[in-house]
């Protein structure tokens, strides 16, 4: 059936690049030319899977800076991605590329232009046709209208694809247009901003699956349905984590030209249960501590932009403040992964592939995609969770690597899009320069859990309360600042839930009191204040401000116009055995 699909397809013809001849053929699944006239050996040759064609027009045509069309008899115009390698970040950046082919008839024109829109039709199903377009005009530097204009509605224009564009006036206008308005006809919805207007459109387009499947989202035991609309990011914000994190650049073009493709991208989601009933949206930070007290801060500096973060950052981190409390996780497999098993996720991540089969029990069936998730709590009981209980810097719980342009590997590196799990990172209670250490290792290749107050676990749900109220009264605001590690966090420990252990406390004598602590002049003048004796949730950049929460991975519960990391050096490997490969070969297709 493929084989014959590919026959029908076929196309063989002496075509005109410039003033040079090609032989140009097209198999269905790419479209390659190849220089007639040169001896074997330097023979130029370019290669495009059929599904990284962008579109093909009639004529010699032009798009930018501005369209122009020339309207000859027998030229065509064909557009497709092209790569070049990005010198500030980890991915691959993303071109239109241009060639426009001479046929020495009209005929044979439009016999081209004819094989190509079938072809991609053929091979690239999940094309976008209709799309709802967000832009937040506040995000990050405020670019969000002029970056939609001039970088990616041409592309959007150029591929057919028909956009229904709202400029936000507020808040949340974008996550309630998406539970409450017709979206009949649109295949995607896209964000022109940062990872809050991300948040939106995650909020939206969840809450309207289990809506229209009569699914209570605030219920925790329920298996949520997986969203059939794709969600498209252009990034115009301040961290942009989601982006970076699932396309490995910030760049519009980049991933307005993974929209038009129709590239898809499965996602974890984590829910956060809270306070009486209510329920927030996660795929990459649920921080508690320094990420929470950060985000809280910057708030109030808002008009500084995305130097909000690193001002916010340098206050709370001389503010010293740590927070006890108690953690309970449900393990992952450790047979399918670690988070310190220094892989990466990338495109075509062969552990997501795996977690596919296990996670959804029909995968060959692609229909039941949608429906037959298995949730994650199948066979496991109380007995199963642990608990660790102790004075934390942070706890943080991260569906994916969480990277960013400040921290380029990430929250943790090793973590995968859509593996059905999560890495909860401890944070144990330690001295300034500890945690600095731990801070600036996000910035460089160093691992930030070889640390002995710093502990990560791979996990499918986290619950976190505070502490008994005798232990909570115990005073923070730490102001020591010494090295020798005595006062660290890490003396509590860690035990089954369900076991007769149960919730260890910290060991006799190694009780902090405030007694331990070493004053340091340079920190007095911020930490004269009483501090809080709880901290807030960061739900990816919004403020829960409630400490107690039940947090579970949703395994692949969204997907993104996106393929993952592309690693530039296996793409290199990649061409230079195999000509006809335009990109790494270990992709799903
Ligand atoms: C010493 C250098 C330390 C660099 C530490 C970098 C850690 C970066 C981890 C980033 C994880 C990002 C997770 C994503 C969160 C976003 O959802 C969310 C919303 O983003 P949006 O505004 O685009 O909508 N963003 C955030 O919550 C921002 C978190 C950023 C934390 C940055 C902290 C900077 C710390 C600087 C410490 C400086 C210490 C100086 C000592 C004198
Ligand atoms: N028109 C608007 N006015 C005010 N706030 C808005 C508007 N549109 C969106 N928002 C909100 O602004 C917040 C930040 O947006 P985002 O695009 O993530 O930028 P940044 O990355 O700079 O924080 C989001 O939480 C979103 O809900
Ligand atoms: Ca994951």
């Amino acid at each position: 059936m493929r084989a014959q699909m590919e026959n029908d397809l076929r196309l063989e013809s002496s075509l005109w690049v410039g003033n040079k001849r090609y032989l140009a053929v097209l198999t269905g699944w790419h479209l390659k030319w190849t220089e007639a006239d040169k001896k074997n050996r330097d023979k130029k040759a370019v290669s495009v899977p059929v599904a990284e064609v962008v579109g093909v027009e009639e004529g010699r045509v032009e798009i930018l800076p501005h369209k122009s069309v020339e309207d000859t008899d027998r030229d065509f115009t064909v557009f497709y991605v092209k790569r070049s390698s990005s010198r500030s970040s980890s991915g691959l950046l993303w071109r239109l590329g241009r060639t426009q082919f001479t046929c020495p008839s009209r005929v044979l024109r439009d016999q081209w232009t004819r094989h190509i829109r079938t072809a991609l039709k053929t091979h690239s199903p999940l094309r976008p046709h209709r799309l709802m377009v967000f832009i937040n005009p506040f995000g990050g530097k405020k670019k969000g209208r002029q970056i939609y204009h001039s970088q990616v509605a041409p592309l959007f224009e150029l591929a057919g694809i028909s956009s229904h564009v709202i400029v936000t006036e507020r808040a949340n206008q974008a996550r309630d247009h998406l539970l409450k308005k017709d979206l009949t006809g649109f295949d995607g919805v896209v964000c022109v901003g940062g990872d809050g207007m991300f948040s939106e459109l995650l909020h939206g387009v969840i809450g309207r699956t289990q809506q229209e499947a009569g699914l209570c989202e605030n219920d925790p035991a329920v298996t949520l349905q997986q969203c059939p609309l794709h969600i498209g990011i252009i990034p115009a914000g301040s961290t942009d984590c989601v982006c970076y994190a699932t396309v490995g650049v910030i760049d519009p073009v980049t991933s307005a030209l993974h929209i038009v493709i129709g590239d898809s991208q499965p996602l974890d989601v984590c829910s956060v249960h809270y306070g009486p009933g209510q329920v927030k949206y996660s795929v990459s930070l649920v921080g508690y501590g320094f990420y929470g007290d950060v985000l809280a801060e910057s708030e109030k500096h808002r008009w500084m932009g995305p130097f909000r973060y690193d001002y916010s950052g340098a206050v709370v981190f001389l503010s010293n403040r740590s927070y006890r409390g108690t953690v309970q996780y449900l393990p992952a497999d450790p047979l399918m992964s670690s988070p310190r098993d220094k892989t990466r996720c990338l495109s075509g991540c062969g552990v997501c592939s795996k977690s596919t089969e296990k996670l959804f029990t029909n995968s060959s069936d692609e229909g039941s995609l949608y429906s037959s998730y298995s949730g994650p709590f199948s066979n496991e009981s109380e007995d199963d969770w642990v608990s660790v209980d102790g004075r934390f810097k942070c706890v943080s719980l991260t569906c994916m690597s969480s990277s960013c342009a400040k921290s380029p590997l990430g929250l943790s590196p090793s973590a995968h899009l859509a593996d059905g799990t999560g890495d909860l990172i401890l944070v144990w209670d330690t001295n300034p320069l500890g945690f600095l250490t731990y801070l600036y290792r996000h910035t460089t290749s160093q691992d930030q859990f070889d640390l002995p107050f710093v502990e990560v676990h791979r996990v499918k749900a986290v619950r976190f309360s505070l502490a008994s109220e005798g232990e909570e009264a115990e005073d923070n605001g730490g102001l020591n600042i010494g090295m020798d590690g005595e006062d660290g966090g890490y003396n509590g420990s860690t035990s089954r839930a369900g076991s007769k252990q149960n919730l260890a406390t910290r060991p006799e004598g190694q009780t902090k009191t405030s007694k331990d602590k070493t004053l340091n002049p340079f920190m007095c003048g911020l930490c004269c204040r009483k501090a809080p004796t709880a901290s807030v949730w960061n739900c990816d950049g919004e403020i829960l401000p409630f400490p107690k929460i039940f947090c579970k991975i949703h395994g692949q519960l969204v997907r993104l116009y996106a393929r993952g990391i592309e690693d530039g050096a296996s793409l290199k490997d990649c061409a230079e055995e195999r000509l006809e490969c335009n990109r790494t070969c270990s992709l799903p297709r």
